[in-house]
């Protein structure tokens, strides 16, 4: 292949890349125009005005976010049809875009006019004679790779004068080969025909992708989520697109694919993160995990939030007229029963005074005091501040997390835990809740919780009903125990629409959660569904109702320990929607040697694994080596700095879960000498440093869930093997992290 021959058809296809680039422009300029125009119809003043003012700048906006995305790699594909299907070249990229007389200029990738490109193969060609692959940077096609899938409709189109070169090495493999950075890229140039399947698959019910690791799940579930926002936009945009990965860090991971895809209309959330307000990252250690996760914590907390508040008084008593009036722990528990009978505990704080006032009033005997009336009773008893501070601390309002807080009693723990949980369970609970300070709804904002407790925490708000928001303007006698209670609620926050708009910095959206009245999603899409636990499942569920659903994982890779108790509460969220299996088998992330390396070791330790495929042959084994504990920080220096040397992208360090602020001092410290040593190239790599954007990082086993580096150095993998009962699936999954090479210290 002659690299005159590339050049021309790059230079060519250059022409074509800035004629699209020139309308992408132009629309953005048109959107702002758009915008601006908005903004003058409000100023208007009248009411009209507004709406229009607001549905025009939203579109405006919704449409600069998505032309600002869609920017890189604009165009990437091209089909050369048989003529008899159409004869002009058919382009593809991120969005559609017709030139000024409606002719289209470029295909939508999710336009069913675009399948092909990803179906076609030589065997059935449906119609496509070549298709190519556009590689750009920025907005400079840098080169091309093409495939001839019907040779003889090219042979004929050449004896009749249109000639179809085939240049390139394959889309493919110059893709996967490419280094790897701290995110996730779409694939949308490469996209292979079985997981186009999935992709497109209708939006009815749920879709599940399985297949082994480095199948593509991750990202074509991604793409699965930008193609149903395409082909059902208004449903998908309004009710919104919930997207759950296994941590925060894994969000980051692949926060760029849907924008980069022209999306940016939905909500990426870690499994800490899904009850809107609350931030968690903090993992519990697995023991405590796995109690934290099992479904009998739902039968526990159901009780907990029946439970009378701690420390409130248990009697009320008062005089009127001539009676002795009072309320002690028998009658009340049968007011809290009638009142727990009416629906959820925080619905009922506008009924608590009534109830109360009704109890006391039965017993009010005296002539004197029969004369009065109850409407005077009521006057008297709701001015009296006793029976106010009784009643607002009898039945507050109460928030889940101060709730959740209750079980750090554990006496009360054992009370609402007996023949739920063994001694020893309750005593890993107890403990773990010791070890942090009390959350608060501020401090679990900001971190307080575990992610495990986040499941736990959505239960109870389910549990509770919403913390009701006070009229401040009441005027009926209520108003007493409204005005004692504004101390202690503070409001939820409200979404408004404003935070529904585009963030402009095109990062995800978040639709309203804040109320369990409004928790529900058009679509939710799961990822390593393999490691929810039954709570957090039940909390998924929660927010799926309605929704059709993308599940993705693979069992093989699961650290949850009762597998069938995951099911059970999989099934039960999901509610019978019919499903729809998709299968994946082939790996693009681990070359071929790494992968036969991590299969052997699943092989070996008996996980039932789903084996795929690796494609990419890179000619390098793994490498073992053997290192005593003094020598360890040395050896392990040693083998971090080859590998920094030999990839050019990311290098992870791998280390059990109790070894890892030794690790992270190492770095440190190794970082410091890199310094030291002034611009001579140290033995490390200077950019191994420990924080921010850096080519190395120190992870845990279970931190690596999802993600992938060009070289990985596992420290003492037999320590991640014995960490926890599922340390074996652990190990799987961080031997295959690797997309170059793979060193393990034992
Ligand atoms: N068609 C494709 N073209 C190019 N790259 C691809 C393709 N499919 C997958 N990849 C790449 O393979 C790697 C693995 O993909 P992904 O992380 O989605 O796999 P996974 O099945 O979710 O893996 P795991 O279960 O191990 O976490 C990613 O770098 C992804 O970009």
């Amino acid at each position: 292949m002659s690299e005159e021959l590339v050049e021309r058809e790059v230079a060519h296809e250059q022409a074509v890349v800035d004629r699209v680039y020139l309308r992408l422009d132009e629309a953005g300029v048109a959107a702002q125009r758009l915008a601006r125009e908005g903004h003058e119809r409000g100023r208007m003043g009248h009411e009209g005005g507004l709406v229009e003012r607001d549905a025009m700048v939203f579109q405006a906006a919704r449409r600069i976010a998505q032309l600002d995305a869609a920017r890189e790699g604009l165009v990437f594909g091209r089909l050369d049809l048989d003529p008899a299907t159409d004869p002009e070249p058919r382009y593809i990229g991120r969005l559609g875009l017709r030139d000024q007389d409606r002719e289209s200029l470029l295909v939508d990738w999710r336009a069913p006019a675009a399948a092909v490109f990803y179906q076609a193969t030589a065997a059935t060609p449906s119609g496509v004679v070549r298709r190519r692959v556009l590689r750009s940077a920025g907005r400079t096609v840098v080169g091309v790779e093409d495939e001839l899938l019907d040779t003889e409709a090219a042979a004929r189109l050449e004896a009749e004068g249109v000639e179809l070169p085939v240049v390139g090495e394959g889309a493919l493999m110059a893709q996967l080969s490419r280094a790897r950075d701290r995110t996730m890229h779409s694939i949308v140039a490469t996209i292979q025909a079985e997981q186009d399947e999935a992709i497109r698959a209708p939006s009815r019910g749920v879709v599940t992708i399985a297949g082994g690791p480095g199948t593509g799940k991750t990202v074509v579930a991604l793409h699965r989520a930008a193609y149903l926002l395409y082909s059902d936009r208004r449903r998908y945009e309004t009710g919104g697109v919930l997207v759950i990965g296994p941590s925060g860090v894994f969000m980051r991971y692949i926060e760029r694919v849907l924008p980069s895809l022209g999306e940016t209309a939905v909500a990426l959330r870690s499994l800490g993160e899904v009850v809107e307000g609350v931030v968690a990252s903090r993992h519990d250690l697995p023991a405590v995990a796995d109690v934290k996760g099992s479904a009998r914590m739902a039968e526990l907390l159901r009780r907990l939030a029946r439970e009378p508040v701690p420390g409130a008084r248990e009697t009320f008593r008062t005089f009127w007229r001539d009676d002795v009036l009072e309320l002690g722990p028998q009658q009340l528990t049968r007011v809290r029963r009638q009142l727990m009978g009416q629906g959820y505990r925080n619905r009922q704080v506008d009924r608590v005074a009534p109830a109360l006032l009704d109890a006391l009033w039965r017993q009010v005997r005296s002539d004197r005091g029969r004369e009065r009336g109850r409407e005077a009773f009521d006057d008297d008893l709701l001015s009296l501040p006793d029976f106010v501070d009784f009643a607002v601390g009898w039945w507050p309002p109460l928030h889940a997390v101060d709730v959740l807080g209750w079980l750090r009693d554990p006496e009360l723990l054992a009370r609402v835990g007996r023949g739920l949980l063994e001694d020893d369970e309750q005593r890993l609970l107890t403990k773990s809740w010791d070890d942090h300070p009390v959350a608060t709804v501020a401090t679990a904002a900001k971190g307080a919780l575990s992610v495990q407790d986040v499941a736990l925490l959505d239960e109870l708000r389910y549990a509770l009903g919403d913390v009701p928001a006070l009229s401040p303007d009441r005027e009926d006698p209520m108003r007493a125990v409204d005005q004692a209670l504004e101390g202690r609620v503070d409001l939820q926050e409200l979404t408004t629409a404003a935070d529904r708009e585009y963030a402009p910095s095109g990062r995800a959206w978040a639709a309203p959660t804040a109320s369990i009245e409004d928790d529900g999603y058009a679509h939710v899409l799961i990822d390593e569904a393999q490691d929810l636990t039954p709570m957090q499942w039940r909390m998924v569920g929660r927010r799926g109702r309605t929704a059709s659903w993308t599940i993705v994982g693979d069992p093989a890779q699961s650290s949850w320990p009762v597998p069938a108790e995951a099911d059970e509460a999989r099934r039960a969220a999901l509610e019978r929607k019919a499903v729809h299996a998709f299968h994946l088998s082939t790996n693009y992330r681990n070359s071929a040697e790494i992968y036969a390396y991590a299969a052997a070791y699943a092989q070996r330790v008996g996980l039932d694994a789903d084996l795929p495929t690796a494609v990419r042959s890179t000619g390098v084994g793994p490498r073992e080596v053997v290192a005593a504990d003094e020598e360890l920080e040395q050896v392990a220096r040693r083998e971090v700095a080859a590998l920094a040397e030999q990839v050019s992208g990311t290098v992870g360090i791998v280390v059990p879960a109790a070894r890892r602020s030794e690790v992270n001092a190492w770095l440190a410290s190794w970082d410091e000498r890199a310094e030291d040593a002034r611009g001579a190239r140290a033995a490390v790599d200077s950019s191994v440093a420990p924080s921010g954007e850096d080519r190395v990082v120190v992870l845990t086993g279970l931190d690596t869930k999802g993600l992938e580096f060009d070289g990985i150095v596992v420290v003492r993998p037999q320590e991640i093997e014995d960490e926890s009962v599922t340390g074996r699936a652990t190990l799987y999954v961080v031997l295959t992290r690797a997309t170059q090479l793979l060193t393990t210290v034992g």
